[in-house]
């Protein structure tokens, strides 16, 4: 069997390392593997070097990306600047995730022009979604409000879309597991209808488009992890701090937004997973992952000090700041 070449971009990623590792179990493949230097991707990418090809690079930079746009097959596309960063430097955000997609795009049309493009979108394209929270792909794009990260995914969908790669594009749902708290959980209204998906089922959707470019072609799908992944926020944050060992969610009044976020039920997700079998989680399976990485010490730690624990979260609520300063925009922002 012919050997065939993948690309993918941002291997150091949440999604993008188990990305990498289910492919190299994949027998005959050439893997290109790229991503910006920085600590974190030296540290989890440079053991890979003997079995990978590793390219160490700015996807913004025209010269970089000629080093590995020839002769590619598949090109997984994930390198992006994602929230909270997104949304606090617009700018860079917008250079990586859509002008860094451009460059990608073009660069590959005129070096790999039969490859396939598969590319990484989000669920944060559809915006606040609280009234009516079943989603199908053909729904409006409709982002929230400051929303700058689902601007660049739009923009960079769009830019396949015209390509002349063939190409397919996967909307992520709430991917959970190997992010870091952020002031996103304040964010996010508790009564949010939230499906999520692991990032080795997430990877696992990406690492199966191979062989698979027939019935994807041309298409945009939903990624989530099906009816047995769904839950409200406030329940799935309920279930996080017990595992974490930091008791009862007990913030006060205005903490959380209560619009002007994203997130829903996929209508239309099982879609992809008839084509490309790839789920193999629960929530009950996420929340049994997430409590094994928690050590007993760790849990203890966090038990004796929920209360500074909390109080430091809590310091992160935009919402609650702008409730308190009386800051009219982002209280219209955040609130009803
Ligand atoms: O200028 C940059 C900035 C980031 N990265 C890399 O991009 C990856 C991003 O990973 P991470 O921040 O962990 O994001 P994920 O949660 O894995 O994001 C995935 O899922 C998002 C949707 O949920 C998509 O928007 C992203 O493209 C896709 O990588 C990392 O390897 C970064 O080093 C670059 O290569 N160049």
């Amino acid at each position: 069997m012919d050997k065939k070449s993948v690309l993918l971009t941002g291997a150091s990623g949440t999604v993008g390392f188990e990305v990498l590792k289910q492919l190299l179990n994949i027998p005959n493949l050439a893997i290109t593997i790229f991503d910006k230097k920085t600590k974190n991707s030296i540290k989890k990418l440079d053991g890979f070097k003997d079995k990978v090809e590793l390219i160490y690079g700015d996807i913004t930079n025209k010269n970089d990306v000629k080093k590995i746009a020839a002769n590619k097959d598949y090109v997984i596309h994930l390198a992006a600047i994602i929230p909270p960063v997104a949304d606090d430097f617009p700018e860079p955000a917008k250079k990586v995730n859509t002008e860094g997609t451009r460059n990608l795009v073009e660069m590959l049309e005129k070096h790999s022009p039969n490859c396939f493009f598969i590319y990484s979108s989000s669920i944060s394209v559809y915006g606040d979604r609280l009234v009516n929270p079943y989603i199908s792909v053909t729904d409006p794009l409709t982002p929230s409000p400051g929303d700058e990260y689902a601007l660049t995914k739009i923009a960079s969908e769009e830019i396949v879309q015209q390509s002349k790669l063939d190409w397919t594009i996967f909307r992520l749902a709430a991917i959970m597991g190997g992010h870091k708290m952020s002031k996103l959980m304040f964010h996010q209204p508790l009564n949010t209808s939230l499906e999520i998906a692991t990032p080795q089922d997430t990877a696992r959707a990406f690492v199966k488009t191979i062989g698979k470019q027939d019935a994807l072609s041309k298409r945009i799908f939903n990624l989530g992890g099906g009816e047995s992944c769904r839950i409200d926020y406030e329940g799935f944050l309920e279930r996080s701090f017990e595992i974490f060992g930091l008791g009862e969610l007990s913030f006060p009044e205005n903490a959380f937004a209560e619009k002007n976020f994203h997130c829903g039920f996929y209508e239309d997700g099982d879609d992809l997973e008839n084509i490309l079998h790839f789920r193999s989680h629960s929530l009950k399976d996420y929340f049994e992952i997430e409590a094994e990485k928690v050590s007993s010490l760790k849990k203890i730690g966090a038990s004796l000090f929920r209360k500074p624990i909390k109080y430091y979260l809590l310091k992160q609520s935009e919402p609650l700041e702008a409730f308190k300063n009386n800051d009219k925009k982002l209280k219209e922002q955040f609130f009803y």
